[in-house]
């Protein structure tokens, strides 16, 4: 089953609950938007890739049960469903970059039905062709991944985090369809663990060797010399700097001191042209994510707490970004990649 899909026949949006791995796999269904935002920012559905695919559903659920009788009112709904999408998680600009995509679509459009039918077809689209992007960026991505290789990674940036397949985890996972024997070392990722929850499970589904430690002990790993090089996804990938799950920029300083490849995998989806580290919303999560792991409380009930989900690595500390086009090693004009 992919991560998140469209039921045509119920013209809902159907998604695995992440938020219940690995402990319960467990399959829900959005019948409206207030439902699906709230499985955005609980993060049942999380992932740049998969935010995207969740944003052009979003859509779909809003042209669908939109009550407007004219194509103005319509695309009037259309416009305030795509911002309180757009709103739920600032800093993956997939879901944006999806969301803006419908919207852009609908200017085919001549009567109330092709508005729909527009919609529904270009978010599944939005949805397919990230299946086909992953398998492409493991296909490039594979070629720098040796047989024998020990990888680290951080967060998930699988097929839990995509439609299908994975960016980060697609290059792994290429790679052993090529039959190159690859061990995997998971960060947790604190503080809502999506490495320890979802990546190692996703990884032993596959039969993929995998070695779960914390965040802090990357540091001691590469200097004992465990790891061969390290992959992780991007939410956002700007001119100067790439955003990913907070701890990437730390093992990224930590991988240059040992010359340890570091590479990103992403779809073009996630550059921002027009971005810089300055101009981009650092998303921040609630406290009791650091002050609880579900119902058990692990701090102080009111101490005070600094939650910010993501931060940025400077491009100087990446040997190379993956994407669909190709292999690019900065320095590298981001416009360049999206020619
Ligand atoms: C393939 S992009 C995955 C990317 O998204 C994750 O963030 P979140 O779990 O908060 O959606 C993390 O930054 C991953 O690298």
């Amino acid at each position: 089953m992919r991560t998140i899909d469209w039921n045509d026949e119920s013209k809902s949006v159907v998604m695995i609950d992440q938020t219940l791995l690995p402990v319960e796999l467990n399959v829900i269904e959005c019948k409206n938007l207030a439902s699906l935002c709230e499985a955005i920012r609980s993060l049942r559905v999380r992932g740049a890739p998969a935010l995207a695919a969740a944003g052009g559903f979003g859509m779909a659920l809003a042209v669908t049960l939109s009550s407007a009788n004219s194509m103005e009112k319509l695309l009037n709904d259309l416009k305030v469903a795509a911002s309180t999408l757009i709103a739920t998680r600032p800093t993956a600009v997939n879901l944006a970059w999806a969301v803006n995509r419908v919207l852009k679509a609908t200017e085919d459009s001549y009567d109330l039905e092709s508005i729909k039918d527009i919609v529904i077809f270009e978010a599944i689209r939005i949805a397919d062709e990230d299946v086909k992007i992953n398998k492409a960026i493991g296909k490039y991505g594979q070629k720098l991944l040796d047989d024998g290789d020990t990888v680290m990674t951080h967060c998930n940036a699988g097929r839990l985090a995509c439609v299908d397949w994975g960016t980060a985890l697609g290059v792994i996972r290429s790679a052993v369809e090529k039959g190159k024997e690859i061990s995997v070392i998971a960060c947790e990722t604190r503080p809502l663990n999506q490495g320890g929850r979802i990546t190692t499970w996703e990884l032993m589904q596959d039969n993929i060797p995998v070695k779960l430690i914390t965040d802090s002990m990357s540091g001691h790993v590469m200097r004992q010399g465990m790891v061969d090089k390290m992959i992780v996804g991007a939410d956002r990938i700007t001119q100067d700097v790439v955003f990913n799950k907070i701890g990437t920029y730390t093992h990224s300083i930590v991988a240059k001191e040992h010359e340890i490849p570091f590479y990103v995998a992403a779809p073009v989806s996630t550059f921002d042209p027009n971005g810089w580290e300055d101009t981009v919303t650092i998303e921040q999560r609630d406290a009791d994510e650091l002050r609880y792991i579900g119902d058990v409380q692990i701090a102080p009930k009111n101490v005070d707490v600094y939650n910010p989900a993501f931060d940025a690595t400077p491009m100087e500390n990446i040997t190379a970004l993956i994407t669909e086009k190709g292999i690019f090693e900065p320095p590298v004009l981001i416009d360049e990649i999206l020619m």
